[in-house]
């Protein structure tokens, strides 16, 4: 029957006695996993509270710090145990009233979710065996469940980091907030005061020792550490959690005994941490939460901060006794709401507990587990500890499966030399958006050796362009020229080119073209002949029925057509979403966007053009980056005064010079329409800007326009025919 501490008689009736398992002193914990109680802050978003400061310090390194520079080894002394003083009672949580109604209800609700409270007891925190992993393998009881006191909701999560369910249900949909009875439960909360007598801690016997030095750890640094033992026999430690211990002492029963660690501030006793040798984990409850060997980073510069009290005690094998060790075990996951402000920053008390000792800290080494929660554990401690100053190490390979987990798996396996190269070989820990050119090395080495693909562009298929303009994938390139040049029929010919060269497909965005018109003039140069047999075509074979049948598939194959079908004009936005959904589902590896001036150019009244230009061309270059996708981009030149035929330039282009400033490369198409001045089937490709040398050069290269089919070709080509 669930249990509720209550002074209300219906429910004195109602429940039994306090479960066995709800320990007045201790907090039972999984594997690294501290149990914070209650669970309701979690659930608290950080918008409820005023958030000062969210990172423990402020902090950039006070001096640089060369590379591979060793850690400082400080030399603190062992720690005398401090003389018996008195030790305060387990209080008890304060009895609340609560409402049976919801009780039942909220005991039905877990009900259907596998979560069974009848021998749980409201107001604290309750171990079940989690209905989501069944405890894994070891079959513990991972569930932390915590009721309030009124049982108006519960909230529970597994600590198992490859579980980590979670969740919270209240009983009714008016049910109480929980944060008021949260308030109440935590006004009770208080520190015990404890010392090694107290706990009735006693020196390791020869059996643990032996333990230790399996694991390589020494009884000098298990002395230096204060590490203990503590016996069964004591209300603190009872059977139920203790069997089947396969190391032990002959004296005692080996399920009735536990490892003690030891955690000091200043020479005094703050908190005690139990592992019995089935690695099952508890604390001393209603102590302070402190990193574990904290006297050990008094006024140190570098600090290792590793996952578990072994993995501490194994860096001080290494050489290192800067090194602390989170109490908690690792999260099985970064959370994704912002670092709470410190007082609700339950999870990560002990950090905020211990802030002052790491002000002085310029490099903090964050040496936890390479397992998923190990990354979320440095991720979340770089988070508070600032991550320009955190670097993390790599373990390195076991075997072809996998990695070293930590520290004291490395001494175990390949020695205190070893694990003293990885800490002396940390590297910076990742600020999102700041990169060394490490990080991008083996793109280099591709680039180097070609094996990137399109290192030097895709050619245009036309040889007097080879050494002046070739195609590459996520570049923007603007093309423009008076009207009437052929902007969109080289375009057009291009697309063919590529797509005959090196199978690209495109999408187009040609808001001045009637789909027809446009498929006429890409199925002219694709099949090289009129699609008309009269007018411009009359002198030439027309293409066949079988040859427009096999066009339309490779129009279909090759081409996305991006359109508004109603009567307004698409905007950029619009349209590199639609171009996105091409790339993503059809590979297209070009966007033609033809012309500027019929997008929709709406811009806030405080928006200059200038201003416009530049945001619209940022937004297709990320969208060309981002999707290795090439876009053409056709502008017009704005009205031309007194124009004597000659090219324009590209700071011509209406609008912005932002044009040019920000292409990739700039095209001006031009054609010879006065036939003294020359053939009127010369077109000029004028290469104005060309941004990466390794693809082209500023120049101009000259075709020939063939009128019926619509293709472009080298003069010399056009000669032999
Ligand atoms: N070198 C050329 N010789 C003769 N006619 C050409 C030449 N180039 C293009 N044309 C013709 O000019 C017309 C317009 O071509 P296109 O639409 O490609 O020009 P544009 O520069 O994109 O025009 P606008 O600026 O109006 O959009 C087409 O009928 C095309 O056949």
């Amino acid at each position: 029957m669930l249990r509720l501490p209550s002074h209300n008689q219906r429910f004195h009736l109602l429940l039994r006695n306090l479960s066995s398992f709800a320990s007045k002193t201790t907090i039972f914990m999984t594997s690294k996993h501290f149990l914070p109680s209650p669970l309701l802050p979690q659930t608290l978003s950080p918008k409820h509270f005023s958030t000062p400061s969210k990172r423990l310090l402020p902090s950039f390194p006070s001096k640089p710090i060369p590379k591979n520079q060793s850690l400082s080894l400080r030399t603190n002394g062992f720690y005398s145990l401090p003389s018996p003083s008195v030790s305060s009672p387990s209080p008890d949580v304060e009895d609340q009233p609560s409402d049976t109604r919801s009780l039942q209800i909220l005991n039905y609700k877990l009900k259907q979710l596998g979560i069974d409270i009848t021998e749980c007891v409201a107001g604290r925190e309750n171990r079940l065996m989690c209905p989501s992993c069944n405890g894994g393998k070891s079959g513990e009881l991972s569930l932390s469940l915590f009721i309030n006191l009124h049982g108006y909701s519960a909230s529970w999560l597994c600590f198992r980091a490859k579980c980590g369910w979670k969740g919270y249900k209240k009983a009714a949909a008016d049910g109480k907030p929980s944060i008021e009875n949260l308030g109440r439960v935590n006004k009770v909360k208080f520190k015990r005061q404890i010392t090694v007598e107290s706990l009735q801690l006693e020196p390791l016997c020869n059996q643990l020792t032996a333990y230790f030095a399996e694991r390589m750890i020494s009884s000098e640094t298990l002395k230096r550490n204060a590490i203990m033992q503590k016996r069964s026999g004591n209300k603190i430690l009872r059977r139920k959690y203790f069997c089947c211990i396969p190391y032990g002492c002959p004296k005692v029963h080996p399920s009735s005994i536990a490892i003690a660690f030891t955690y000091w501030r200043k020479g005094e006793l703050v908190n005690c941490k139990y592992r019995d040798l089935a690695k099952r984990f508890w604390q001393e409850k209603n102590t302070e939460k402190i990193l574990y060997g904290l006297d050990d980073i008094a006024d140190a510069s570098d600090i290792i901060i590793v996952e578990g009290e072994m993995d501490k005690l194994a860096m001080e094998e290494a050489g290192f006794r800067n090194c602390v060790s989170v109490p908690a075990g690792a999260p099985p996951s970064v959370s994704k709401k912002e670092v709470p402000a410190e007082e609700q920053d339950t999870k990560y008390q002990y950090l905020w507990n211990c802030k002052e000792y790491f002000k002085k800290a310029s490099r903090i080494i964050l040496a936890t587990d390479g397992d998923l929660p190990g990354q979320a554990l440095a991720e979340e401690l770089a988070r508070r500890l600032g991550r320009e100053r955190c670097w993390r190490v790599k373990w390195p390979k076991k075997n072809d499966l996998g990695h070293f987990k930590d520290a004291n798996e490395v001494l175990m396996y390949l020695g205190p030399s070893v694990l003293k190269d990885i800490i002396d070989n940390a590297e910076l820990y990742p600020i999102s958006g700041l990169f060394n050119f490490s990080s991008f090395f083996d793109e280099i080495d591709q680039y180097y050796h070609r094996t990137l693909g399109y290192e030097f562009g895709v050619s245009t298929g036309w040889r007097a362009l080879d050494n002046l303009y070739n195609v590459v994938p996520g570049e923007l390139t603007i093309v423009t020229g008076v009207p009437n040049s052929g902007k969109s029929e080289w375009i057009d010919a291009l697309l063919c080119n590529l797509n005959e060269g090196v199978g690209w497909k495109f999408a187009l965005c040609s808001m001045e073209n009637k789909v027809r018109d446009h498929a006429r003039k890409l199925l002219e140069k694709s099949i090289k002949k009129p699609f008309f047999g009269v007018g411009y075509g009359s002198n030439v074979e027309r293409m066949s029925v079988e040859e427009l049948e096999k066009g339309k598939k490779w129009l279909n194959d090759t081409f996305q057509l991006i359109r508004c079908e109603n009567d307004s004009l698409p905007s950029i936005q619009w349209v590199l979403e639609l171009a996105r959904a091409a790339v993503l589902r059809h590979g297209v590896q070009g966007l033609v966007i033809d012309p500027y001036n019929e997008l929709d150019h709406q811009r806030p009244v405080s928006q200059t053009e200038t201003e416009y230009v530049s945001q619209m061309l940022t937004k297709i270059k990320r969208f060309a980056q981002h999707h290795s996708c090439h876009v053409w981009f056709v502008a017009h030149p704005r009205q031309l005064h007194h124009w004597i035929g000659a090219p324009p330039n590209l700071y011509d282009i209406s609008g912005s010079a932002h044009f040019i400033n920000k292409c990739d490369n700039g095209i001006v198409i031009h054609r010879n329409r006065d036939p003294e001045a020359g053939p009127v089937d010369l077109v000029q490709v004028c290469v104005r800007k060309v941004r990466n040398k390794v693809v082209g050069n500023i120049g101009d290269a000259f075709l020939s326009y063939d009128r019926v089919t619509g293709v472009y070709n080298d003069i010399d080509e056009s000669q032999k025919k």
